[in-house]
């Protein structure tokens, strides 16, 4: 049993329905050792042989056979091993990867070893010794003469320690000096015990081999002994992997900076969508948070006033007032934690203090839905006192409003007693605070409202009541919604509901539509950024077939070579998410500094949550992105990727 045997293989083209045979049945045994040349006309079948024993063709009849092994059966997982492991390809063309430097190319090769990247280094220098390229590791190809780019096909060949040499034509771009120190190369490999077959038209590349077969009409027409064989190798092949997932994220940031400016490009259009997006929800946020800060401030949205039959001009006192049965039923509705009575005058309020009086146009006595925090200066009215508006205040105080807290007003109110008779009601009341500007009312107490009344012997009833409502402003709407449905004659609601909790929640409500609304155009964008992406990932493609080829040569797998695009994908994403978070965030410290200037708060707040957010949206869009041209590049075919121009 030989090293390598070829049994009947037959091998055809096929154009349309038409067959066009090349191999019409190659028998053939290898030793190890041998510096073998293979000869014949150009056309002839040569290089299509070479590709079924270097693993590249299955697509044929026949047997190769290794070390006793059949090669038919090999899976394509198998075939990938097989030309990491065992074969090292030279090509006549070189078929080096352009962007990356002669280390580097020698490296792809040892990166598919499980030799450790110390070990991997150490070799790729020593290889590039051996073929006397010491001094030009970090050229890129380009900057090489035919022979040295030759030379490094060679150590990158070697790279793995493989058995068989296969190179397709090795010196047919190299003139006679450069040729003859390959071939010296070629038969120092064979004399290292390993089988070198060379595909050549030159005689003297096939007499500097220990053998010459011809190739005629598809078949070996002459197998000829020039010299004797060196002896086989004992040595072993290095263990071998596919690209690690590792090593594919380094090759895809490698391309990305071969195609630099293109690349940066990309990623200034991928963020622009991304920073939309991010923005339009920093915005969301902060106009949200203002607008309930600010109302927050000045009223309590979890407490509402509801009163009956107001507005109406010939409603009478009597059927503005609140019974005992309208509070149970207000009490009962959930989420209601307490209702309060309280009563409203509008008009005939004056006050006079000295020489000074103001008039009241609405007066009500203090409730739930009055915040501390509207009051600028002062407290909240106890019995026997009143809290002022500012404007009331300036009128009693011009110059120092505030000073009137603590001292005493006369309260008048104009009325009708039980018979119908004008009367003044008249009460003196101490200040208690002054309310911020257009905010709340002048009010005191129910119990001081019933007492004044009292004093001319007029009962009050509660003309409308305040209703508290526990849990937070969410809760507010639904209480409203059931006070709503209580109706009267010609179904018209019994009760008038005010309060600002129901129409915080509907503004947040429409503020976060909004919101959503706007981030989605932004997100539009994104979609932009997409296809942007899949275009570029294509063009990727079509110009890395050939490197997508020699990969495949070197026995890369077909997930290595989808995982390459998926890192470029993945690069472009987490680059264009940071640059679009930077900007974002640059936005909003100007955005912030302004807004603060001018309205005292942070009108952008970009949350950790939305920085994620955009994060995600940006990796996970560029990866589904890069399916379709993924699976494309992982779909060529390696032969035809090989000769691609
Ligand atoms: N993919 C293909 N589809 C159809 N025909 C093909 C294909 N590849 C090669 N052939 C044909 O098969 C024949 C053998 O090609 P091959 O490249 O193996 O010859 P060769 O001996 O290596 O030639 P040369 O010495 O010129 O490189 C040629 O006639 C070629 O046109």
């Amino acid at each position: 049993m030989s090293y390598l045997e070829l049994h009947d293989i037959k091998k055809s083209y096929y154009l349309g329905s038409e067959e066009f045979p090349v191999l019409t049945g190659i028998n053939l045994s290898f030793e190890q050792g041998e510096f073998v040349s293979i000869l014949g006309e150009s056309g002839g079948g040569k290089t299509t042989l070479m590709n079924i024993i270097g693993g590249l063709d299955s697509n044929y009849t026949g047997d190769v056979v290794l070390n006793g092994k059949s090669l038919r059966h090999d899976t394509s997982k198998q075939l990938d091993s097989y030309r990491r492991q065992t074969i090292g390809f030279i090509f006549q063309n070189f078929n080096l990867i352009s962007h990356l430097t002669v280390f580097q190319n020698v490296m792809v090769s040892l990166e598919m070893t499980k030799l450790s990247r110390k070990k991997q280094e150490d070799r790729a220098r020593e290889l590039l010794e051996q073929v006397g390229l010491t001094d030009h590791m970090k050229k890129f190809p380009n900057q090489l003469s035919g022979g040295q780019k030759q030379r490094v096909a060679i150590a990158r060949a070697l790279a793995s320690d493989p058995e068989i040499i296969i190179a397709d034509e090795p010196t047919g771009a190299l003139d006679s000096k450069n040729t003859q120190e390959i071939l010296g190369l070629l038969d120092q490999i064979a004399s290292n015990g390993k089988l070198v077959i060379t595909v050549t038209h030159s005689q003297t590349v096939a007499d500097s081999g220990t053998r010459i077969v011809r190739l005629a009409d598809g078949k070996i027409s002459e197998d000829t002994k020039v010299k004797d064989a060196y002896a086989a190798s004992n040595a072993n092949e290095l263990p071998t992997h596919t690209l690690r997932f590792g090593a594919t994220l380094k090759m895809a940031l490698e391309n990305m900076r071969y195609n630099l400016k293109r690349n940066l490009l990309i990623v200034f259009g991928a963020a622009i969508g991304i920073f939309s997006v991010i923005v339009m929800l920093g915005l969301g946020n902060g106009v949200q948070g203002y607008i309930n800060h600010e109302i927050y401030s000045q009223v309590n949205p979890n407490a509402v006033q509801v009163a009956k039959n107001v507005g109406d001009s010939t409603t009478s006192l009597k059927k503005m007032t609140m019974s005992t049965k309208d509070k149970n039923r207000l009490k009962d509705i959930k989420n209601v934690k307490s209702v309060n009575d309280g009563y409203f005058v509008q008009g005939g309020t004056q006050l006079r203090r000295g020489k000074k009086t103001a008039s009241v146009s609405f007066m009500q006595t203090h409730n739930a839905t009055m915040l501390k925090k509207s009051i600028s200066k002062g407290q909240a009215p106890k019995n026997n006192e009143i809290l002022l508006t500012k404007e009331i205040a300036q009128k009693l105080n011009k110059k120092n409003p505030n000073s009137l807290i603590g001292k005493k007003l006369t309260f008048y109110q104009n009325t009708l007693n039980k018979q119908k008779r004008p009367v003044v009601l008249s009460k003196t009341l101490t200040i208690s605070g002054i309310a911020k500007a257009n905010t709340g009312s002048t009010s005191i107490t129910y119990d001081t409202m019933k007492s004044i009344f009292k004093s001319k012997k007029i009962n009050i009833d509660p003309n409308f009541v305040t209703i508290e409502i526990a849990g937070g402003v969410n809760n507010v709407k639904p209480v409203e919604n059931q006070i709503k449905t209580y109706k009267g004659a010609k179904n018209k609601a019994t009760y008038q509901i005010t309060g600002v909790g129901g129409f915080v929640n509907t503004l947040n409500t429409y503020i976060t539509l909004a919101v959503n609304v706007l981030a989605t155009i932004a997100g539009i964008s994104l979609l932009v950024s997409a296809i942007m992406i899949i275009v570029v990932l294509y063009i990727s493609v079509s110009e890395r077939t050939k490197e997508i080829g020699i990969l495949r040569a070197l026995g890369a797998s077909k997930g290595s070579i989808r995982y390459l695009f998926f890192s470029e994908a993945f690069f472009i994403g987490l680059f264009s998410s940071i640059l679009a978070i930077l900007l974002a965030m640059v936005l909003a410290g100007v955005a912030n500094h302004i807004a603060n200037g001018a309205i005292n708060y942070m009108i952008m707040q970009i949350t950790p949550g939305n920085i994620l957010f955009g994060f995600l949206v940006s990796v996970i869009i560029s990866l589904l992105a890069a399916l379709a041209p993924a699976g494309k590049a992982a779909r060529l075919d390696t032969i035809e990727s090989l000769s691609y121009e």
